[in-house]
């Protein structure tokens, strides 16, 4: 039977992601590969907070010692871990090694990232631009109550066959957000809804046949004129509870639509079958599987 791996877990070594030489910070990787640990970190980033505030009690010294258990083992046993800690509130971040995008390992309360990839696209037929690196963040607990239910009582051999896990992401109401950097300097917000059209609205078409033109206009029409995008932006598309969409930039919501049809269709893009990068879709497939252990 499999289950669910436990965040706290120190007996068993996850995969570690390449170690960063030239990093200014000892938390920092550079990969294109995610680790399932930058995954675990995001669960583990709820507990240690609960941890922390018990642990001010003078009342709990044992929550006090397996605090500091928790925070020296951060440091020993994975890069990952290495910046939890408590006192900051950082956490450590995953590089996008082509362009040196960094992505940080948790956002939000308790997201944590599954993969990142990278957005190239051709320009009038010739040249292939990197247009923006991207990392997948799903929440932790939605994601291990999910497959636990779903998976935890297939025996071993069943569970190694299952190719569904990233399909399973994109179908179900966990909280998901896909999270892209440009890198590309001279987009304008024209591009970017024009390249929303053609990409969601094939996804949109695929999943739910030609009348949905209405619900394309909404998502693109929510990149205004006046957002400006350079270089660094940063634009979030958030599959919040509910399968409601919602979208920001640079961290501020520039609109939510309730849509299963447009989540799933966006999600798609980056997880699903014709995903814009192969290693990034497998990578993910591969942490979410990770994160069940016989
Ligand atoms: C010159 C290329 C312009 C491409 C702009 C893409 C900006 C974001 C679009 C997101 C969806 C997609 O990648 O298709």
């Amino acid at each position: 039977m499999v289950s669910l791996r436990f965040p706290f877990s120190f007996s068993q070594s996850p995969k570690l992601p390449n170690s960063n030489s030239n990093s200014n910070s000892n938390s920092t990787s550079t990969s294109r590969r995610v680790s399932s640990a930058a995954f675990v970190a995001a669960s583990a980033a709820a507990s240690a907070a609960a941890v922390a505030a018990v642990s001010l009690d003078p009342k709990h010294p044992f929550l006090q010692k397996a605090l500091n258990c928790l925070v020296f083992s951060n440091h020993t046993f994975s890069p990952l871990w290495g910046s939890l800690s408590l006192a900051d509130n950082s956490y450590s971040t995953v590089v996008e090694s082509k362009t040196g995008v960094e992505f940080p390992s948790v956002i939000g309360d308790s997201r944590g990232l599954l993969g990142i990839g990278l957005r190239k696209k051709s320009v009038l037929g010739l040249k292939n631009i990197d247009v923006y690196a991207f990392g997948v963040y799903a929440d932790g607990n939605g994601v291990k109550e999910f497959l636990s239910k779903k998976y935890g009582k297939l025996s071993d051999s069943e569970f190694k066959a299952n190719k569904k896990f990233n399909e399973d992401l994109i179908e179900n109401d966990i909280c998901v957000t896909v999270r892209l950097q440009i890198v590309y300097g001279r987009l304008s917000i024209r591009s970017v809804r024009s390249a929303f059209e053609e990409s969601v609205g094939s996804r949109l078409q695929k999943f739910g046949g030609s009348d949905n033109k209405e619900l394309l206009q909404r998502f693109t029409s929510q990149f205004k004129d006046e957002y400006k995008i350079p270089r660094g932006s940063v634009i979030d598309l958030s599959r919040e509870r509910g399968h409601v969409l919602c979208t920001r930039i640079d961290g501020k919501e520039v609109g939510s639509i309730q849509s299963k049809l447009l989540c799933r269709s966006i999600l798609d893009l980056y997880i699903g079958q014709d995903s814009f990068d192969r290693q990034a879709k497998e990578d993910i497939e591969q942490n979410l599987a990770s994160l069940l252990q016989k």
